[in-house]
């Protein structure tokens, strides 16, 4: 599992080896894992270029103790000061080794810029000086150090101008914006330096391959397919009889052990055309509603509520969503959607991830999955679960309804809301990363592809 924590969290489990450490050992444990990433990123030290953008407070402190190890190993290294408060002992320190404090030299080309400019003790917007700094540096690659400066580390909101990391290395635990979108867009490769903080329950959490081997209801020896589960689909309508296809496809992932559709009749003939083993009405163990389902949605989802089964509410249902509040049941909008839900702008959903699917869980008192790049799961008192398996080319048309087929089988297969939803977005996104290999792919690729992931999970 990777997990992130706030600011306070960290804050706290930070203070508390402090008092057992002597002084300056954390940030000594924080520079030499950042130093060893950018030897990494740049294939050595020796007669590279490295700039350092260097803030007021202990994150710029990583960013010159790093400088100077990196001096040691060869590289020239300059420290830009944004303030006359720099770390004291960390100039002195990359002095010492051979560095250069000062305003850069213009002629100067830089293999590198470390931004130390702000760490989790920053509040966004940037200050003029720092932005004028990014800009001077623009089209440098920039290991960000903790954060990508400008960027709010509990919300991972932006707010003005902001570095654009090609890694980012962070000390002992993600922060959400490593996680959330935006900010998680900005971070590029995260590498975590474990610098020995115990830490709390996290805020956040991002399922690994064990995480999801683990929760995946895998069938016993004894298994027969009642047992395993039946899950129901009602979705489709004359004018879109495609999404009922493909929330079908992802239902008979396999993961459950039976497949029922309810839809219009001639949808019905194409269902059972394309999946000979799915059968009509009966009872199921979890009900998807509402993919395509257009003026049907909400008779769709009130016949589904009436069966007192756990729920997979997607796309023209989410209109009805309170007919599911309350009950065991996983709302699956994308932000557009969830906007409509919320009254709010889908540009606000698409700015503030957290905040409105936290929102929306809490007032459906309901398991919220926000489709986006990196998908999130918001239960109250849980911690969000963000998802990382994807690719840019699932978005594309008809993938919503693969996923909301998927999370219902793993509803009907046992799982509760929160896991369902989680494990299910985190092998669709792998599935589409599998299926692409870097190129286009179409939903039903998707769909394909889920057997084999989810087989490569067990090897
Ligand atoms: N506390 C610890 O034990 C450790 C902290 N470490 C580093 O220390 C960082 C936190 O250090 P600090 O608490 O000193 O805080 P930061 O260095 O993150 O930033 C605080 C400083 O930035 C300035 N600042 C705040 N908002 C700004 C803005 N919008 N524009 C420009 N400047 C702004 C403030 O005046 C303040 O001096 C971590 O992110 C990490 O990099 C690591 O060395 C590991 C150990
Ligand atoms: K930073």
């Amino acid at each position: 599992m990777i997990r992130a924590h706030t600011v306070e969290q960290v804050r706290e489990a930070e203070a508390t080896l402090l008092a057992q450490l002597p002084e300056g050992a954390l940030m000594q444990r924080a520079a030499y894992g950042l130093a060893h990433a950018v030897l990494d990123l740049l294939g050595g030290g020796y007669g590279r270029r490295v700039l350092l953008l260097v803030g007021s407070g202990d994150n710029g402190g990583d960013a010159l103790y790093a400088g100077a190890v990196l001096a040691r190993r060869g590289a020239y290294v300059e420290a830009w000061l944004l303030s006359d408060r720099a770390h004291a002992a960390g100039v002195a320190a990359l002095r010492r080794a051979g560095g250069r404090v000062g305003p850069p030299q213009p002629s100067r080309s830089w293999d590198v810029v470390l931004d130390g400019i702000v760490g989790i003790g920053g509040r966004p917007p940037l200050r003029d000086d720092a932005a004028a700094a990014l800009e001077a540096v623009a089209g440098v690659p920039v290991v960000a150090v903790d954060i990508p400066s400008g960027v709010d580390v509990d919300t991972g909101e932006l707010a003005g101008p902001h570095v654009s990391a090609a890694v980012t290395v962070t000390f002992g635990t993600h922060k959400i914006a490593h996680l959330v979108d935006p900010a998680a867009a900005e971070c590029g490769v995260v590498h975590l330096v474990d610098i020995g903080l115990d830490l709390p329950e996290p805020a956040l959490e991002a399922l690994q391959p064990a995480d999801v081997a683990a929760l995946l209801p895998v069938p016993g020896g004894q298994a027969q397919k009642y047992a395993r589960g039946v899950v129901g689909v009602r979705a489709g309508s004359a004018a879109y009889p495609g999404a009922a296809l493909l929330s079908v496809a992802g239902a008979a992932s396999g993961l459950a052990g039976m497949v029922r559709f309810v839809g219009d009749p001639t949808v019905q003939d194409r269902v059972r055309a394309a999946f000979p083993e799915v059968v009509g009405d009966g009872r199921v163990q979890a009900w998807v509603v509402g993919s395509g389902s257009d003026d049907s949605a909400e008779d769709a989802l009130r016949a589904a509520v009436d069966d007192d089964v756990p729920l997979v509410v997607d796309a023209d249902a989410l209109a009805f969503a309170d007919l599911a509040s309350g009950r065991p049941a996983v709302l699956t909008p994308h932000a557009g959607e969830l906007a409509a839900m919320l009254g709010a702008d889908r540009a606000a959903v698409e700015a503030r991830p957290l905040h409105h699917v936290r929102e929306a869980a809490d007032r459906y008192a309901a398991t919220v999955l926000l489709k986006g790049r990196h998908t999130l799961v918001a239960e109250r008192d849980r911690p969000v679960r963000a998802t990382t398996s994807g690719t840019p080319w699932l978005a594309t048309a008809g993938a919503g309804d693969v996923l909301g087929g998927l999370v219902g089988a793993l509803l009907a297969a046992g799982l509760a809301p929160y896991d369902a939803a989680s494990v299910g977005s985190w092998l669709h996104g792998a599935a589409a990363t599998f299926a692409s290999r870097g190129g286009p792919i179409v939903a039903g690729d998707v769909a394909r592809a889920l057997p084999v992931v989810t087989a490569a999970l067990h090897p």
